[in-house]
């Protein structure tokens, strides 16, 4: 199966467990695969025959304005679940870093994959 990609789609949001972080936004990073059969739009050459990047980016973007979650698992797991019923997707992965939450690390977060790859 073919992939869509959106990489390194960098959000903000109001995400944490801590009471400091109920008060901030914070920067989260965010790579996404979507399984997709690329060979009518490409034979069309139709962006309506394939999941539109640029709709789901910003469908991200606004979920993030919405949300205000404490874990990035939940923001993961919502996201998900959101993006498989609105662009009808049949399987992702979704990658969710926080590249400001510990000192001496890049990044910390939680990836994971959702759906069947028909
Ligand atoms: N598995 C997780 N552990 C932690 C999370 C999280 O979302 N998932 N969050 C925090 C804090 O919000 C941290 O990011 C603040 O620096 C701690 N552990």
């Amino acid at each position: 199966m073919d992939r869509i990609l959106i990489e390194g789609l960098n959000i903000e949001t109001v995400i944490g467990v801590y009471d400091w972080e109920r008060e901030i936004s914070q920067r989260l990073v965010l790579d996404l695969e979507l399984a997709a059969d690329v060979r009518p739009a490409a034979a069309d050459d139709d962006v309506g025959q394939t999941l539109d990047y640029a709709a789901i980016s910003q469908r991200i973007m606004d979920f993030a304005a919405e949300t205000r979650f404490a874990l990035v698992e939940t923001f993961a797991e919502r996201l998900a679940d959101k993006l498989r019923k609105e662009f009808a997707i049949s399987w992702l992965r979704l990658t969710v870093r926080k590249p400001g939450a510990i000192a001496n690390a890049a990044a910390v977060g939680v990836r994971i994959e959702r759906g069947k790859t028909q």
